[in-house]
């Protein structure tokens, strides 16, 4: 029996395919093939089981730019009898668009093509750059951002499209395949919601040719969902988010985070950016980016913490705790001044939950241990928030038992912004 079962996240195996002249530019041990799936229980079923096969793999490759898909199942044998074998490709075709290639010769052809021919849709919102994995550029590290004319740079361009991009519908559709393998819960979302907006992340290379062409290999995206926001503005919610799994753990999922949260800034209709039921390893990402840009800001820290800037973009710490001596105490107390926080946080287009929580941490990080009234101001601030947010679960509990369970929410909050507190030293 176990030997005509595949696990479908092991048999469905995805690539990347670039044309061979865009292969020349890539470093040793730079791939974008064979990788796998997370999830596939939407497509194979809760059990993530194939039946009927022997050595099974259901090969799925895109075009790099394009993502035009070629789809091959080979295996050594399929079981007799024929009624009980899974439908691989029939069921696949149900989530894929029917037009993709079937010959490998054919798909190659198309991929030389689209390798000259594709180019992302839409606008261009942001770029940024890595040292090229290929290069020679030793000590500058693969997340070190370079200058664009750099010969070690390699640009990586976030792209923004809704609906109305001309074929920008046709891309999403063989893109879309990704949420269901990656993001847990993922479903597709509908066409006929016309206000979905899309930012596509792109990596830029250039060929060894004259004259020099740039090409471009899909990197991941998001999708967002406006929301009006009486009177006059609208909420971006971030839905799907999803970097390739040859792309992770390199600084692009927080590149292409920052990259939204430019956007909802430059944007003056936007008021704030919200993230829809975020999977744990997404609100890290958030967090540690967000806590990032609260640290670098200068103006908000300074007024924050009654710190002062030395002139050269870092921000000195004065004395805190002991702002009778030396001068006004900062707007973050603790406890912070809420009248202030919400105007900063207007201005920021950041969430209230979220805002909050990150200016926890901020206090967190420059509490005084021998300060023992100012952690008791931030103890009860934080828990004033964890009241009003828990307040359906405690207010059933007795005062003895809620005072328990706050405090205990409170240490395990404490403890998890330290975690993130030390992912970003
Ligand atoms: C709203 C929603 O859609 S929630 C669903 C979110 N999406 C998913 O879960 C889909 C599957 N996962 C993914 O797409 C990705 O893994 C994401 C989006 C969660 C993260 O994307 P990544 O590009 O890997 O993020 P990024 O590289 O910025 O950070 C991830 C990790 O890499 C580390 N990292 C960042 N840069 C580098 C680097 N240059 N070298 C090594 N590690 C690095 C980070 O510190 C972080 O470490 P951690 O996982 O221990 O916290």
């Amino acid at each position: 029996m176990a030997q005509w079962t595949a696990d479908s996240n092991e048999a469905l195996t995805l690539s990347l395919v670039r044309a061979p002249k865009d292969k020349e530019v890539l470093g040793e041990n730079e791939t974008y093939e064979e990788f796998h799936p997370t999830f596939t229980y939407p497509i194979f079923g809760e059990d993530e089981k194939i039946y009927g096969y022997n050595d099974l793999v259901v090969d799925l490759r895109f075009a790099s730019g394009s993502l035009t898909q070629f789809l091959d199942i080979r295996h050594s044998a399929t079981l007799a009898s024929s009624s009980t074998i899974d439908d691989v490709r029939g069921t696949l075709e149900k989530f894929i668009p029917t037009n993709y290639y079937k010959t490998e010769e054919a798909f190659l052809g198309r991929v030389e093509e689209d390798a000259d021919a594709f180019r992302p849709l839409g606008q261009k919102i942001y770029s940024y750059t890595r040292a090229a994995p290929s290069s020679a550029a030793k000590g500058k590290g693969v997340a070190t951002a370079l200058a664009e004319d750099d010969k070690d740079a390699v640009v990586f361009e976030v792209w923004h499209a809704t609906w109305k991009t001309p074929e920008f519908k046709e891309y999403h559709r063989r893109m879309q395949l990704f949420i269901l393998l990656y993001i847990e819960a993922g479903s597709y979302i509908s066409e006929d919601e016309e206000v979905w907006e899309f930012v596509v992340l792109f990596q830029k290379r250039k060929r060894r040719t004259t004259p020099m062409t740039e090409t471009y290999h899909f990197v991941g995206y998001s999708s967002i969902y406006p929301f009006y926001c009486f009177p006059d503005k609208i909420r971006l919610r971030l839905s799907q988010f999803v970097i390739l799994p040859p792309y992770q753990h390199q600084g692009h999922g927080s590149a292409l985070y920052t990259s939204i949260y430019q956007y909802a800034l430059s944007q003056p209709t936007i008021s704030e950016l919200t993230v829809e039921d975020p999977a744990e390893a997404f609100e890290d990402l958030r967090d540690r980016n967000d806590l990032k840009m609260l640290l670098e800001h200068t103006t908000f820290m300074a007024e924050g913490f009654g710190e002062s800037s030395n002139g050269g973009g870092r921000v000195e710490r004065r004395k805190m705790g002991r702002a009778g001596k030396t001068g006004t105490k900062g707007r973050l107390g603790p406890p912070a001044d809420k009248a202030w926080l919400e105007n900063w946080r207007r201005q920021l287009k950041i969430a209230g939950r979220q805002f909050h929580r990150l200016v926890e941490m901020l206090i967190q990080m420059h509490l005084d241990p021998t300060d023992l009234r100012a952690a008791r101001a931030y103890r009860l601030q934080v828990k004033e928030r964890l009241y009003r947010f828990n307040y359906e679960v405690l207010v059933q509990l007795d005062e003895k038992e809620r005072l328990e369970k706050l405090e205990e929410t409170f240490q395990s909050v404490r403890e998890d912004y330290q975690r993130i507190i030390n992912m970003i030293h």
